[in-house]
């Protein structure tokens, strides 16, 4: 599948506002020689875009749907600091910024875990759900679902495997109520942790976790 490259634009801030900022989107690439040419995007998403807009025009569904079925899929959120990619992909509740209880500020991570599991329902045995949650920081890849203080690990080829992180710990999963305990546990140990709880889930009683979350299936090392 081809990359679906999208652009949001945040709104601006109270000091971008007080000092006269202006919003404006500029997208464009440098090609081999050196020339500057359009960068094309496929959808481009206004200030006023609101988390659940973002989810239902990203292709985010339609991504969980393909990883589902078996495809490898990845999301990937590129830009400079402040532009937002915590925000799109976590909500607030990453940042420990205030309306933290509130459903509709769930970001792309949230939605798509609940997406998930509404599509794998019923799949019985034959599907098996199983997270991994790794920080890359300073040319240090860290898992940040392992007990104690992330350690960094190593990055290995083999010729089976492909590209892999030494040592990194998957722990599968049945329900919404461990992935997101699972999401907030991994976020706490982050360079962005939250301050907060996470917000609940939309209808369910999750959202509960922190550093001694529920792991539902058995925790193995790959
Ligand atoms: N769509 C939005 N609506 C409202 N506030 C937003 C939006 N996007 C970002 N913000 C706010 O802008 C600030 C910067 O966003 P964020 O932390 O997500 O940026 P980032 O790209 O992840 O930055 P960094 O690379 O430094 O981690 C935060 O206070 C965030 O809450």
């Amino acid at each position: 599948m081809r990359p679906f490259p999208l652009a949001r634009v945040r709104p601006l801030s109270c000091l971008e506002r007080r000092r006269g900022d202006r919003s404006l989107l500029s997208l464009g690439q440098v090609n081999a020689a050196g020339q500057e040419t359009a960068f094309r995007v496929s959808a481009a998403f206004g200030a006023d875009t609101s988390q659940e807009g973002l989810f239902e025009g990203s292709g985010m569904k339609r991504l969980v749907e393909l990883a589902a079925s078996g495809f490898s899929c990845v999301a990937f959120a590129f830009g400079q600091t402040g532009s937002g990619k915590t925000y799109s992909l976590l909500g607030p509740f990453a940042q420990g910024e205030g309306q933290l209880g509130k459903p509709c500020l769930l970001g792309l991570m949230q939605r798509s875990f609940v997406y998930l599991l509404e599509q794998t329902q019923g799949h019985g045995p034959s599907l098996l759900l199983s997270a991994s949650y790794v920080e890359i920081h300073k040319e240090q890849v860290r898992d940040l679902l392992s007990p104690g203080p992330p350690q960094p690990l190593p990055v290995r080829w083999s010729q089976t495997r492909g590209f892999y992180v030494e040592n990194l710990l998957t722990v599968e999963f049945e329900s919404l109520e461990t992935i997101m305990a699972l999401l907030q546990e991994g976020a706490a140990q982050g360079v962005c942790s939250p301050r907060e709880e996470a917000p609940p889930v939309p209808g369910t009683s999750a959202g509960s976790g922190g550093g001694q979350g529920p792991r539902a299936g058995q925790v193995r090392g790959c």
